[in-house]
């Protein structure tokens, strides 16, 4: 059995293979064109930008047949079929990746739907993984009090907000790690809305990384003028 020694090279996976239901566009959110671009090319632009990158993994729906995205000619880059949802969509992304550069890689795993992400924040979370040799994403301490509700949406509990995050993405992890705690976790039944929930269920420490509003999900309607002015508008 070989070794495979740690690196600390980076992959970035792009989950696009989601349907954009919440949107209620005419077609997937990823590919609506916000500022000369769609979604999706600014989300790829960005992480492109990031320096010391090997390469980059698109992942896109079954039926996606588009050929206008644009791939960073000095990566290496796949495009691969997602599945249903986003774990399984990730989880194809990392078997391109664990086939190409092994498993010990670390991977960006980063939302087409976040394309205001600020290359300084990923950074950031790059050097803190590599310094700490352990994963994180970017998150945001919220501001507000927060309240947990009970089925008739009363008050059942305010909680601590200095220990509350809203989890965004980037969240990178070494690919071979983050594969079994999806594949496990799925095997579970656990509901996995990102990696670091998969992570942290078996036991992996995960650094929360201060990130910022500019890194929104386009989730709904009412966010799309909301990411054309972070896109209009740079820091
Ligand atoms: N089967 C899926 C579902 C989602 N995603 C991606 O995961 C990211 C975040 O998911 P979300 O905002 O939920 O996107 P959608 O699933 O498309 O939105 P909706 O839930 O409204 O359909 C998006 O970039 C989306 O394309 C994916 O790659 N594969
Ligand atoms: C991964 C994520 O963006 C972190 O907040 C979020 O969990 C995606 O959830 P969605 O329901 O797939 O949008």
């Amino acid at each position: 059995m070989t070794i495979q020694r740690k690196t600390d090279g980076f992959w970035v996976l792009i989950p696009a293979a989601g349907a954009g239901r919440r949107m209620n566009a005419p077609i997937p959110k990823q590919y609506l064109n916000v500022a000369g671009k769609t979604v999706l090319q600014h989300a790829i632009d960005r992480m492109a930008q990031v320096a010391t990158l090997t390469g980059l993994v698109l992942a896109t729906a079954p039926n996606d047949d588009r050929s206008d995205v644009i791939l960073p000619s000095h990566l290496t880059c796949h495009k691969v079929v997602g599945g249903a949802e986003r774990v399984h969509t990730v989880l194809a992304g990392l078997t391109s990746i664990i086939a190409a550069a092994g498993d010990q890689v670390w991977v960006l795993v980063h939302d087409a739907a976040r394309p205001g992400v600020r290359l300084a924040d990923v950074e950031r979370l790059m050097a803190h993984c590599v310094e700490f040799q352990e994963g994180g994403l970017l998150a945001q301490p919220v501001r507000d009090t927060v309240k947990r509700s009970g089925s008739a949406n009363q008050i059942e509990q305010t909680l601590p907000r200095d220990q509350i995050w809203l989890a965004q993405t980037p969240q990178c992890f070494r690919a071979g790690e983050l594969f079994r705690a999806l594949e496990g976790a799925l095997a579970e039944g656990l509901e996995v809305t990102d990696e670091a929930s998969a992570m942290a269920h078996f036991g992996h420490v995960c650094h929360l990384i201060t990130g910022h509003w500019r890194n929104m999900k386009l989730t709904e309607p009412e966010d799309l003028p909301l990411i054309e002015w972070i896109l209009t508008h740079d820091e």
